[in-house]
């Protein structure tokens, strides 16, 4: 119906409030990683994570994705290691994805699209104090990117799954605890492209250090469908919405009674 069109159309491409002050800047992300044209970097050093589980503090519906916070105001979780200089601390991860398999990552590897992606968000605490300080400056931030494809069930992943039907709307938190992210890591981190690039959403600054991993990670159908099964409307827009469709109906039957 017109109701669940307009509403696909809207999260599938979630037109950004406003218009946007883009950096018109030559280091925009995502991008087509171009195998052939990767550079083998010696000097690149192994990658190290160091992530603490008791700093999972909550998971929320943003509208857009959903977020699965940590508390940054310790060094307790932390990315260090391959192309980084300094120590940056995980603040956050989210995903990526699409309506069907066919399409949902940001980054494309040679043109083929992932059904998904998860970026883990960490920011300079050598040489921020805070996340909304580093994500204006040069080397500010560090995100991972792993892909998603759909196979066998990843048990890790499981637990967040379960946690998606208390946040169905646009706006909801619930606490969330205990959860290690190295869990959602491929076998072997070391593999990985690295860029120079930017936020792939508002604000859109470019202040990325990208590390995306070569090696994906295997997701099940009905775990990639629970995604889907989020909401990008609050639950207040939910009940206009469905009146909308309601509205629509009793003024054509009107007609109807009218013309007969
Ligand atoms: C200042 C508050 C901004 C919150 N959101 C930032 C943000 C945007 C995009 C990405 S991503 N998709 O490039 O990893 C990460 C974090
Ligand atoms: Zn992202």
């Amino acid at each position: 119906t017109a109701c669940s069109s307009k509403y696909v159309l809207s999260h599938m491409h979630p037109m950004w409030q406003g218009p946007l002050a883009v950096p018109g800047g030559d280091r925009q992300s995502p991008i087509d990683i171009v195998v052939r044209k990767s550079i083998f970097d010696s000097e690149l050093k192994p990658l190290v994570t160091d992530y603490d589980p008791d700093t999972c503090q909550q998971i929320w519906n943003n509208g857009y994705s959903f977020l699965v916070e940590y508390d940054d105001t310790t060094d307790k979780s932390t990315l260090r290691g391959g192309p980084l200089q300094d120590k940056f601390r995980l603040c956050q991860f989210h995903f990526h994805w699409g309506e069907s398999n066919s399409w949902g990552s940001e980054h494309t590897v040679d043109r083929k699209l992932f059904p998904a992606e998860l970026h883990l968000v960490h920011w300079n605490s050598d040489k921020y104090s805070l996340f909304e300080e580093a994500v204006m400056e040069e080397n500010g931030l560090a995100v991972i990117g792993v892909f998603l494809k759909v196979g066998k069930r990843h048990e890790g992943l499981q637990k967040l799954v379960d946690a998606l039907p208390a946040i169905r709307h646009k706006g909801s938190v619930v606490e969330f605890t205990r959860f290690d992210p190295a869990c959602l890591l491929p076998s072997n981190i070391d593999d990985y492209w690295t860029y120079h690039g930017s936020l792939t959403t508002p604000p859109l600054t470019e202040s990325v250090s990208w590390i995306v991993m070569k090696q994906h990670i295997e997701v099940s159908h009905d775990q990639l469908a629970v995604f889907r099964s989020l909401l990008f409307t609050s639950a207040e827009e939910e009940v206009q919405k469905s009146m909308e469709c309601f509205k629509g109906t009793r003024l054509s039957l009107g007609s109807f009674i009218q013309n007969n």
